[in-house]
């Protein structure tokens, strides 16, 4: 199982008063620290605004899942509508609105972004995480760098609705970096930043990712310095407590899947293993966005259908001919292309799948109850 990137060994508590209780607490409210922005709280009505609470899924158990808002942690147990339907059901990073006095679950807020990912050997969508703000693509610059990697990220970025970086890490073992930056050069609005990931002062034009309000996520391959980014921007190794003991069939187990973690004096930070494997689920817009450059040209081809290989009036082939556009990332957009109808394809047919045994259930229902009647 992949490593996590918050260290187990000090105790380090989820939710908005870990960590340094009194900075967040004189700083900002409570909800705002934990992520409340106008977005949430334009979805609420006068009565919610009264009767309700709002509060943050810091992680997600079997049974329960932990929340977080401005009276603390408390934990809500898994059942009623609410977590009923796969695609609808919270996730961490989630808000959801509690009664105030009974502490149960209203309803949960419509989201800002959410990452999905393609369950692996399962035809279904996973979500990972939701209303994640900003999310770091780390790359280190040797080996590991990949523009096509980086194309994939961003497709999932784009897709999930959040802000990207690019973060080159490792800058400390070359003295030259400008064909890192060349590479780069191309992609809009996409800023890179060279960092010493061991080196506090390196990592501080990142600060604005995770400020105190602000919830990130990390993506790259192992090796390339995440959790030693993390440790620098923390400016103290992120610790976690082991996650809440719960009960199953194959006896008590510790889990700490998916969750949000406070980083000291800054804003949170999702730890999920899901974040690193992600298959592209249905995300046609999030590529389409990801390569809007190609995107637009392919629109002028002559055929609306067209592959960009022979076919006569081809204006992605022409600028490639033109060597305004590499052929490495028209290959890479083809191929992402394909995953993504071959995933989309997949999950129309499960949910077909889906659709037509509640219709055979509910018509058995149906016919059985019809039979009592007529007894
Ligand atoms: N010189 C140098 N070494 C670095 C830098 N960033 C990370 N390292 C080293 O690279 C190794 C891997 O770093 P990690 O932070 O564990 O990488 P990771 O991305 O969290 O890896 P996983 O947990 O496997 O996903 C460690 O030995 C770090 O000290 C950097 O910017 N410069
Ligand atoms: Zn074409």
């Amino acid at each position: 199982m992949s490593k996590s990137l918050i260290s187990r060994r000090r105790a380090f508590r989820r939710g908005a008063f870990a960590g340094s209780h009194e900075k967040v607490v004189s700083a900002e409210t409570p909800l705002r620290a934990l992520g409340w922005k106008p977005f949430f709280q334009q979805q609420l009505s006068l009565e919610e605004l009264t009767d309700c609470e709002p509060l943050r899924v810091m992680a997600v158990h079997r049974s329960q899942i932990e929340v977080s808002g401005e009276r603390g942690d408390e934990v809500v147990l898994v059942n009623g509508p609410l977590f009923e339907d796969a695609q609808e059901k919270p996730t961490v990073g989630d808000w959801l609105l509690l009664e105030r006095d009974s502490r149960r679950p209203v309803r949960r807020l419509e989201r800002s972004s959410l990452f999905r990912r393609m369950a692996p050997g399962a035809k279904q969508v996973q979500l990972i995480a939701a209303n994640i703000d900003n999310v770091l693509i780390v790359t280190s610059c040797n080996d590991d760098f990949n523009l096509s990697r980086i194309e994939r990220y961003l497709a999932l970025v784009k897709e999930a609705g959040c802000r990207a970086c690019v973060v080159l890490t490792k800058s400390d073992l070359l003295s030259e970096h400008d064909q890192y930056r060349e590479a780069l050069k191309g992609y809009r609005d996409l800023p890179v930043v060279l960092v010493n990931a061991l080196d506090r002062a390196s990592v501080e034009p990142l600060r604005d990712y995770c400020r105190s309000g602000e919830t990130l996520a990390l993506l790259g391959s192992s090796g390339v310095g995440k959790s030693t980014l993390l440790n620098s921007l923390a400016g103290s190794e992120l610790a976690a407590t082991a996650g809440i003991r719960e009960d199953d069939s194959k006896g008590r187990h510790t889990t700490r899947h998916r969750a949000l973690y406070t980083i000291p004096d800054g804003g949170l930070l999702l730890d999920s293993p899901g974040m690193r494997e992600l298959g592209l689920a249905d995300i046609g817009d999030g590529l389409a966005a990801a390569f809007s450059d190609i995107s637009e040209l392919a629109t002028q081809c002559r055929f609306a259908d067209c592959a960009h290989q022979t076919e006569p009036g081809c204006a992605v082939r022409a600028a490639m001919d033109a060597e305004e556009l590499d052929e490495r990332r028209v290959r890479n957009w083809r191929k992402l292309e394909r995953e993504v109808k071959r995933n989309s394809q997949t999950l129309a047919e499960s949910r077909a799948d889906e659709r037509a045994f509640s219709q055979l259930v509910h018509s058995a229902l149906k016919d059985s109850r019809s039979r009592k009647n007529r007894i």
